[in-house]
């Protein structure tokens, strides 16, 4: 069969998608902020950044003020996920119930390739990957807790020269909770991010899974992820890395614009943006603290707009002085500044 162009729709259990390029989960990342600026740039689906099922379950007060908030604009440009993480089915069963009742999410997608330590000695993330029987209970109750579609994320494996324990999952996922599709990345939690994805392995799993499989993993660039998406054919490709402070990279990869280094206005356009609605959903002060994260990448692209390395001595400083503001108006006027200069 031809493979479909990245700008057709798919669907997630009748939950219609309307492109193939989607904004991965990026834990302290993808709020609801995150997830609008890849829509506005073209995104088909957003997944919100992992969220645990027992902070949900307790009713954590900051869990539900920040982390749940999606916002009816969001759903705009297609669907929006939330991703909970968590190793118990009767708090995933509760959580799930809560996210259907009280968000506006169309699909539940659950975290079994989180390598991190502390989320993996509690059982959770990849360490699913040597438990399926919890695996597959945890599925099945996010599914009837919530009523909604339900996919989940994982590695191949857990080790690196260890057998595909994350592959194999997969299938028993889809056979024996009726998961509606499975996000997979194709290296095992061992290398966390590191090294080559397996793309054959992800092909295989295309060719035998009867659900979507969504492909990430190093989706870096127009060139990588076309490449991958002709080697793997999955239903859609997930950017994780390659869309940190880079949406113009969902607009590439649809068509809507040159595969090239966004205008200097642009950049400042954007970085202006994603301030003024970081404020709204942290107020200034938090936002000042949480944006340092965010900073690096417009100054790099604000030197690729320029035509510049972002080594150069001018454009170290700006980093330095932005990692040593907390004020988020002189980190705004820093970078006008410097935009200044570079336009
Ligand atoms: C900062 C960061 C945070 C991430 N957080 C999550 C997460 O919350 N849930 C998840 O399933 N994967 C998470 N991932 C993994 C990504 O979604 C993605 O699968 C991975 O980075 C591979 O894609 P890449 O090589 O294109 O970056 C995270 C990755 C990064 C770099």
């Amino acid at each position: 069969m031809s493979l479909p162009a990245l700008t057709d729709p798919w669907s997630i259990a009748g939950v219609r998608i309307p492109n193939r390029v989607t904004l991965a989960p990026l834990a302290g990342i993808g709020n609801w902020v995150v997830r609008l600026q890849a829509k506005r740039h073209g995104a088909g689906y957003a997944v919100s950044e992992m969220v645990s099922s027992f902070a949900i379950h307790y009713r954590n007060e900051k869990t539900l003020r920040d982390l749940l908030t999606f916002k009816a604009e969001e759903h705009d440009g297609g669907p929006v996920a939330i991703q909970l993480f968590g190793q118990d089915p009767e708090v995933m069963r509760s959580a799930a119930a809560y996210v259907a009742e009280h968000t506006s999410v169309d699909i539940i997608d659950l975290n079994m390739g989180c390598p991190v330590p502390k989320v993996v000695k509690t059982g959770a993330g990849a360490a699913m990957l040597k438990d399926p029987e919890t695996a597959v209970a945890v599925a099945r109750a996010a599914k009837e807790g919530s009523g909604l579609p339900v996919t989940v994320k994982l590695r191949s494996a857990s080790r690196k020269d260890g057998e595909h324990d994350g592959y194999a999952l997969a299938a028993r996922l889809v056979e024996e909770a009726g998961v509606d599709a499975i996000g997979f990345h194709p290296r095992s939690a061992q290398v966390h991010h590191r090294g080559t994805p397996d793309y054959a392995l992800a092909a295989r799993l295309v060719e035998e899974l009867p659900v979507p499989v969504v492909l990430t993993g190093g989706l870096h660039d127009v060139a990588s992820t076309l490449a991958a998406y002709e080697q793997v054919r999955p239903a859609a490709v997930m950017l994780a890395r390659g869309a940190l402070g880079n949406p113009w990279l969902f607009a590439s990869l649809l068509g809507r614009r040159a595969d090239a280094p966004p205008a200097v206005a642009d950049v400042l356009a954007e970085f202006d943006w994603v301030l003024d609605r970081t404020i709204e959903h942290l107020g200034a002060e938090r936002a000042g603290r949480y944006l340092r994260k965010h900073y690096p990448w417009y100054v790099e692209r604000l030197a690729e707009a320029a035509g510049v390395s972002p080594t150069t001595a001018a454009y170290k400083q700006l980093q330095e002085s932005l990692q040593r503001s907390d004020d988020i108006e002189a980190a705004r006027a820093l970078l006008h500044e410097a935009a200044a200069v570079a336009a």
